[in-house]
């Protein structure tokens, strides 16, 4: 069912630290493995083991949702499950639109984890009149002109960029304007929003550079100078 677009998720209103927020993901995805092997129970050091997080980190995480587990059996795996989707607002349907159709924009429309995990693809949309009416992963690619119908239609609250930087902005102002108050944004370039909107980024060329920069660190460590300094880095 689509909701409302004043509707924002729980966590922050009931105070949970967005850093545990941040962690609630990796905590499902480990416990929908769980859950798809039958698995009824699990304790804090083998779920904080499967998430790649410490097992203090994880206990305090799970008390803000006011669960504790039982000492001796650990958690509920299938409890846990819905009390973190409620929490990050999966127990419902949010629809998203992508703009920008190309290698990119297909590529995440045909990702199946999205529909997986609640979030519906209402419509794909691209500046390119000759894309539209182009099937992808099933759906009609529409033109751009028709963003702000299908917002509003499909009340969309999720607006996902796949565009070159130099529209990402243009592209932004006109969801935002058309109601869309959470954006994920794959165009390199910074988008500035009006308060109330959020921007999510995703980047792998940055994550690249980081692996790169500690590749640099690690091959710097073997080849250290005789006299023991190793090469100046910026520090992490
Ligand atoms: N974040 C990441 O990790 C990551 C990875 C790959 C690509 N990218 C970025 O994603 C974007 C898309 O990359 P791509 O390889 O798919 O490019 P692409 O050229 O294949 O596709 C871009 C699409 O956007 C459309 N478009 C252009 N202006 C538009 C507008 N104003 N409104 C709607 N649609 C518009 C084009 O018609 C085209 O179909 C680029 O900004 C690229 O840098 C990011």
């Amino acid at each position: 069912m689509a909701t409302g677009r004043s509707h924002r998720p729980a966590t922050r209103s009931r105070g949970i630290p967005e850093a545990t927020v941040a962690r609630l993901p990796l905590y499902l995805r480990a416990l929908t493995a769980l859950s798809e092997r039958s698995v009824p129970t699990v304790s804090s050091e083998e779920l904080a083991a499967a998430a790649g997080v410490n097992s203090a980190k994880l206990r305090k995480d799970f008390s803000y949702l006011g669960s504790y587990g039982t000492r001796g059996v650990g958690y509920d795996v299938e409890y846990l499950v819905y009390q973190i989707s409620r929490e990050l607002g999966l127990t419902q349907d949010w629809p998203v639109v992508i703009v920008g159709i190309g290698n990119l924009g297909a590529a995440l429309a045909n990702y199946g984890g999205f529909a997986s995990r609640g979030f519906r693809v209402a419509a794909l949309l691209d500046a390119d009149a000759s894309l539209a009416g182009r099937l992808v992963a099933g759906l009609p690619v529409r033109h751009i002109d028709e963003l702000e119908a299908i917002v509003a239609d499909n009340q969309v609250s999720i607006g996902v960029i796949a565009t070159p930087a130099g529209a990402a902005q243009e592209v932004t102002d006109r969801l935002v304007n058309a109601g869309v108050t959470s954006i994920l944004n794959f165009a390199p370039t910074v988008l500035s929003v009006p308060d109330g909107v959020d921007v999510r980024k995703v980047d792998l060329s940055i994550e690249l550079q980081i692996l790169a920069f500690h590749e640099q660190r690690k091959a710097g460590e073997g080849r250290q100078e005789p006299d023991g300094d190793v090469p100046a880095v910026m520090p992490a």
